[in-house]
Formats: structure tokens, C-alpha cells, sequence
């Protein structure tokens, strides 16, 4: 699909269009490389705002962990470059944007809706968690959707992202933290692709109901996380709760895997192959 790059400026070999984030921290561009006429999107940091918050390590090894994935959902991570003053992210582009955007614009997704989505995040997470990757960052901010309504899921850097509107609370939301990351257990707090678990049933809570379970404020969201203290409404199918509840777990290891979520009856239901 032909998108209008009305060229506001050009950056090394590609003509930049209208931005696609909000907020001045999320610079991100709609851009087309000059020669192919190749659709993008460019996130430019400024290696200034990086030294301050002290993430040029972290950025430079997500950028190695992202060059090498590939999957129809996961962004991709094209490649870099940088000049004097910043880094610039070459990133595939998605035409319908941010899934949080439509989740907001819909209040709720239908079941069948929800179901798709979460069998779509479900293979993304097997193919990170299979090469080791804990995503630990799975909101409805961080996923994109693509042209055909698939969905992509993105890590938007979050320590370089504004403490959203969207979340009214610092520096990220804790809605999607697990109880082991919130109230470390063990020593050093060590966890596992498990948390992806718990914010994966934190989010079809969210798909489903229009707010996550243990939205309140910050104290009395940790409080309700540590306890896994949310409360399903009844509109909610038995199988969509029961789902729910078994993602929801305080214990990482008593929550499903990623292969009992794909096979769970909620998810089978509305997801016969090939459908
Ligand atoms: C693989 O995707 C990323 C990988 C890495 C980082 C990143 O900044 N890492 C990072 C930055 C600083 C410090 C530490 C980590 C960010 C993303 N992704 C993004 O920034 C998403 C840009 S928004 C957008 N993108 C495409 N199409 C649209 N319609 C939109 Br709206």
C-alpha cells in the first residue's frame, strides 16, 4: 500500500514522512529509503538523551537480539545507522499502528478477536522464549498492527519512552509486572519467560474487560498483584475465565505454558486452524 511520504526532511538515504508516535521522546517517523521507494519507520534517538539515561547498553544489546529475530510477529528490526548527534532504528512499518489505539477507539475485542490475538502473541513469545528472550515488556502499548490485522510485537525501548498518558503511572506501568518481580521472593529476584506468561494473561484480561485487572493506584496495584487479587466479570466466558485464572497465578511455575495456552479450549474454540 502507497503511503503518502510528504518529505518533511531526509536522513542518510531516506525521506522522511509524518510521525507516527507521540510525545517528544517517541520520534518516529513514516520514511521511504530513496532508492527502492522502500516503506519504513525510523525511531531517532539522541545519543544525548541516551548517555543521560545510561540505556546505550541496553540499546546496543537489543539491537544485537533483535537484528537476528525473525517472525511474522515480532517487529522488525531492519538495521541502524547514526550520525553525530543521533541513532537512528530502521524499523518495519505497520499500517494500522498501535493495538492500544484500538482497543481504546473498541472499549473491548470480541472473544474470537482476543483469542486470534493471543495464539498470534502465544507463537511469538515460543519463538523468544526458544531462543531465551524474556520480552517482560507485553502491553497493548508495545504491539503494533499490521497491515492484514495481524499483530507485531514491538519493544518500544521503554526507558526512553515519556511515562505515557496512557498509563498514569511512572515510568511505565506496573499493571503487567508479575508478583515475583514486584515482591522478590528469591535473592536477586530471578525470573524466567514465566512473567511473559503473566502479562499474557494480564493481557486478555485487558483485551476482554478494557482495563487491566489490577488497575488502581501504584501501591494498591502491587499490593493486588502480589496476591493475584483481581476480580473477573461475569460477562466473561467460563472458558475465557478460566484461561484467565490459570495465567493468573502468584507461583510461576503452577501458571500454563505457552503450549497449554495454545491449547486451551478458549483459544481452540474460536481458533480452529486454518479459520
Ligand atoms: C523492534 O522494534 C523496536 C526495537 C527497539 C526499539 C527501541 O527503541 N529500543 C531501545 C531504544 C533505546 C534504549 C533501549 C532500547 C523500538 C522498537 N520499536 C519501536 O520503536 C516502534 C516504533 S512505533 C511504530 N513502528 C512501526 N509502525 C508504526 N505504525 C509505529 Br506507531
Amino acid at each position: 500500500i502507497e503511503q503518502p511520504v510528504a518529505k518533511i526532511f531526509h536522513l542518510g538515504m531516506f525521506d522522511i514522512g509524518k510521525p507516527l508516535g507521540k510525545g517528544e521522546f517517541c520520534r518516529v517517523y513514516l520514511a521511504r529509503e530513496r532508492e527502492q521507494g522502500f516503506i519504513c519507520a525510523l525511531r531517532v534517538l539522541y545519543k544525548k538523551e541516551l548517555l543521560q539515561g545510561r540505556v546505550e547498553k541496553q540499546l546496543r544489546r537489543e539491537i544485537e537480539i533483535q537484528s537476528n529475530l525473525r517472525h511474522p510477529n515480532i517487529l522488525n528490526l531492519y538495521g541502524y545507522f547514526h550520525d553525530k548527534k543521533r541513532i537512528i532504528l530502521i524499523l518495519e512499518f505497520t499500517s494500522q499502528g498501535e493495538l492500544y489505539k484500538h482497543l481504546r477507539r473498541e472499549n473491548r475485542f470480541s472473544e474470537p478477536k482476543a483469542a486470534k490475538y493471543t495464539v498470534l502473541i502465544a507463537s511469538a513469545l515460543r519463538y523468544l522464549h526458544r531462543k531465551n528472550i524474556i520480552h517482560r515488556d507485553i502491553k497493548p502499548e508495545d504491539i503494533l498492527v499490521g497491515t492484514y490485522g495481524n499483530i507485531k510485537l514491538s519493544d518500544f525501548g521503554w526507558s526512553v519512552h515519556a511515562p505515557s498518558k496512557r498509563r498514569t503511572t511512572y515510568c511505565g506501568t506496573l499493571d503487567y509486572l508479575p508478583p515475583e518481580m514486584i515482591v522478590p521472593r528469591t535473592p536477586g529476584n530471578s525470573y524466567d519467560e514465566k512473567v511473559d506468561l503473566w502479562a499474557s494473561g494480564v493481557l486478555i484480561y485487558e483485551f476482554l474487560v478494557g482495563e487491566a485487572p489490577f488497575e488502581d493506584t501504584p501501591l494498591a496495584t502491587t499490593r493486588r498483584i502480589a496476591r493475584a487479587d483481581m476480580n473477573i466479570p461475569s460477562f466473561l466466558s467460563a472458558d475465557a475465565t478460566d484461561l484467565i485464572k490459570k495465567l493468573l497465578v502468584v507461583d510461576p511455575q503452577k501458571r500454563l505454558s505457552l503450549d497449554e495456552v495454545e491449547q486451551h479450549p478458549w483459544v481452540v474454540k474460536h481458533c480452529r486452524k486454518g479459520e
